[in-house]
């Protein structure tokens, strides 16, 4: 298949935009990549990434050999060439629980009489419905398209994800700018979805309320089964293989975070309030979440505390995981660290472990202390909590940690564990949606 080379700018080069620069330069296109952060400007410019994604860095190296991708701060000053500018800033919680769109706008004002004539502005970010004509609206431009292009990539696997899309959303009120955005993605193979701008904006936020509203049944379901002895691993197995249901985003965890599942359920509870919908569906799985952060403080309190109710004054707790799940370094909206935190307020002193942090990361100043292995974070405490799903948490020397802890016990609280092995170790192990298993 032929590729026709665009000239491409990305602005923001965080998970989301450097994922896209990278891989576009990858496919061939010539890509620019702007930023506010000059010192990570500095940083990208030397082919050295900061968060944790596989292939990322070799994607930005190979980029940069081949002269393809270039970085820069100032977006306005290389727009002028630009056949598309891709908008990859955030959009975090505003003070209401909807999106804040500042950064949005303030790109749009900086850079819209600088874009050429015939060139596409892309709205990568997640925006709520009515984003892109609003931004259209801003433009001021009838020679500029505003093309709505929701990504779906996840933290941890973000290079494989844009490279293998199960799918690629495009919306634009006009024919020809949408399909050139899809152009750009032709040699993926993904089946494309060309809709309006509103229905692209809304297929960002419905996905993701749909897993988080899916995740809040599970955990629910698991709190089932614990009342009712049933084995909650069971259960998502035989509900799995119906193909209707789908064996993904069924594992029961401590509640789902993260930098966007919270984030997008929120802003959707506001989308609807603003047309009077009430998504009474959907304010119950993200308060069935906050729910299952403190059930699981509680399960915590039981198997490690002091017998005192509630109260986990002066005992020492180790933590295995801290991120929001397995495979990243971030901590925005980690559900681990927002139980850490609770127990902390409980009075327990913890001492964690996550093979994605570095001790002096500063969102853990005064929650907890980091060591550098299950072993050190398990010495002389009242009981280990497995918090994130980390593979390596699988193969832990069960023996060796019996032999360090002062409580012979775990609460697993994403069912990454043996049981078996554990209890053997003479370790008594706490799960979710499952009858405890005592040594
Ligand atoms: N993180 C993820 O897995 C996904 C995120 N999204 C959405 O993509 C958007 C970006 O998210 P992330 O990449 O996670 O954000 P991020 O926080 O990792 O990165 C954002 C980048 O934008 C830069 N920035 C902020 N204001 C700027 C400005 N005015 N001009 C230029 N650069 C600016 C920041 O310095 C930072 O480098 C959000 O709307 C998010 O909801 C969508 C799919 C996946
Ligand atoms: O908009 C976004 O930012 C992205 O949000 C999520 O991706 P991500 O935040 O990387 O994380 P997920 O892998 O979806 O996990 C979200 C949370 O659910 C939890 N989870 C996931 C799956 C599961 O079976 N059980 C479970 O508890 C994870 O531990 C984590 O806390 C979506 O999966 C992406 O498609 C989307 O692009």
């Amino acid at each position: 298949m032929r590729v026709f080379t665009r000239r491409i700018v990305v602005v923001g080069t965080g998970y989301v935009g450097l994922t896209t620069g990278a891989c576009l330069a990858s496919l061939g296109h010539r890509v620019v990549c702007s930023d506010v952060d000059a010192a990570k400007i500095r940083r990208l410019s030397r082919a050295s990434v900061d968060i944790l994604e596989p292939g990322l860095e070799e994607l930005v190296r190979d980029g940069l050999d081949s002269g393809r991708l270039t970085f820069v701060v100032a977006s306005a000053s290389v727009v002028a060439e630009a056949e598309m500018v891709f908008l990859c800033v955030p959009t975090p919680m505003g003070a209401d629980g909807g999106a804040d769109l500042a950064a949005v706008e303030s790109v749009t004002r900086e850079i819209r009489d600088q874009l050429p004539h015939g060139c596409v502005l892309v709205m990568k970010s997640t925006v709520p419905v009515g984003t892109s004509a609003r931004i259209a609206e801003l433009v001021r431009r009838s020679d500029v398209a505003v093309v709505s292009n929701p990504e779906f990539l996840r933290e941890g696997s973000a290079v494989r994800d844009f490279l293998r899309p199960d799918r690629i959303v495009v919306g634009s009120a006009g024919q020809d700018a949408a399909e050139r955005v899809a152009a750009l993605y032709a040699r993926l193979g993904a089946p494309t979805v060309l809709v309006d701008a509103a229905s692209a904006e809304m297929v960002k936020y419905a996905a993701n309320c749909f897993l988080a509203t899916k995740l809040s049944y599970v955990n629910a379901l698991a709190e089932l089964c614990e009342r009712s002895g049933a084995n909650i691993a069971d259960v998502t197995a035989g509900m799995g293989h119906d193909r209707r249901v789908g064996r993904s985003f069924l594992r029961p965890g401590p509640g789902w975070g993260g930098s966007c599942l919270p984030k997008d359920t929120h802003a959707l509870m506001r989308i609807s309030e603003a047309v009077g919908f009430d998504f009474a569906l959907l304010r119950a799985a993200i308060s069935s979440n906050v729910r299952q952060r403190e059930r699981m403080v509680d399960k915590i309190a039981e198997a490690c505390g002091n017998g005192r109710a509630n109260s986990l004054a002066g005992v020492r707790i180790g933590v295995l995981g801290l991120t929001f799940k397995a495979g990243t370094d971030d901590l925005r909206d980690s559900p681990a660290l927002a139980v850490a935190r609770l127990l902390v307020e409980r009075g327990a002193e913890l001492v964690a472990y996550d093979p994605g942090l570095r001790a002096d990361d500063p969102h853990l100043e005064g929650i907890v202390t980091l060591v550098d292995d299950a072993y050190q974070a398990a010495k002389s405490a009242a009981g280990l909590v497995l918090l994130t799903d980390w593979q390596e948490f699988r193969t832990l020397d069960w023996p060796r940690l019996a032999a360090v802890l002062d409580g012979p016990v775990v609460v697993d609280t994403r069912n990454q564990l043996d049981p078996e092995v554990v209890r053997r170790a003479g370790v008594s192990w706490h799960g979710v949606g499952h009858p405890p298993i005592r040594a």
